[in-house]
């Protein structure tokens, strides 16, 4: 873990800037909006649960929108989504904790803080409903995600392969991304959440994230076992409403 030799040069860098980033001065709790009880809520209302992603940029897109980020992310409730990812690193991804802070008090969704918390003091730096911690870019896991609980954070672990889905579910993790973005490569393939959903336990809430960009992508990740989708790119690109409400109706509107 934390081996850098073999990731893309612009996740290496990603990770330089991340490690030399400080954290919060003061130890966070938090009272977190339920992940799972906003991915039911979406089910019973026959809605694909969609994390629906504020992402200006990131290495692998090209420019940046500069809309406001609270507009936006009101654009996507609007249409649908049953929570929302922030992306909060400031140096690739044009993300900032302002961002998350101002979003999270305009939405009554679960708001998920997207960012590569390397050090404890770092999950300090803005309350969020849900964080993410990069199986791959963490160091003692188990560790880190006992951090966040004892903050009240839900923990989404993001994992890639079989072996980091194995460390996951020995940490306790109880909700699971399977990102199908290759991060030595930035390729995407979604076979790789093929691969791995059928290892995953039943009571973990399994997200498939990166890659979905049409209806069609997002049936083949429910059908793979997706209890929901993380939808970044394909939603930021054109109408934000009229993209979310696209995946949340995939299944109805076949
Ligand atoms: O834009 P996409 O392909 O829909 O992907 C969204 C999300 O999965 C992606 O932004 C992501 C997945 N894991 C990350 C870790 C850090 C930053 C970003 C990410």
């Amino acid at each position: 873990m934390n081996d850098t030799a073999d990731v893309a040069p612009a996740v290496r860098s990603i990770l330089a800037a991340a490690r030399d980033r400080d954290g919060g001065s003061e130890r966070l709790s938090v009272d977190a909006r339920s992940l799972p009880h906003a991915f039911a809520a979406a089910e019973s209302e026959g809605r694909i649960p969609v994390i629906a992603e504020v992402k200006p940029t990131s290495p692998t897109t090209e420019g940046t929108r500069e809309d406001d980020p609270v507009e936006l992310a009101r654009q996507m409730v609007d249409g649908g989504a049953a929570a929302l990812s922030v992306l909060t690193e400031p140096d690739h991804f044009g993300g900032s904790a302002e961002n998350l802070r101002k979003i999270r008090e305009a939405v009554d969704v679960p708001v998920l803080r997207k960012d590569f918390v390397v050090r404890e003091d770092q999950l300090d730096v803005v309350e969020s409903d849900v964080i993410l911690l990069i199986a791959r870019f963490v160091d003692d896991l188990s560790g880190l995600l006992e951090a966040a609980e004892a903050r009240d954070f839900q923990a989404l672990v993001e994992v890639h392969d079989g072996e980091e889905l194995s460390e996951a579910i020995e940490a306790g993790a109880s909700i699971i991304g399977v990102n199908n973005r290759d991060l030595a490569k930035l390729e995407v393939d979604l076979a790789t959440f093929e691969s791995v959903a059928p290892a995953v336990p039943e009571d973990v809430t399994l997200i498939a994230e990166s890659g979905v960009t049409t209806p069609k992508d997002a049936r083949r990740m429910r059908d793979a076992g997706a209890d929901g989708l993380l939808v970044g790119s394909a939603i930021m690109d054109g109408d934000v409403q009229m993209n979310t409400e696209k995946f949340v109706n995939a299944e109805t509107n076949e």
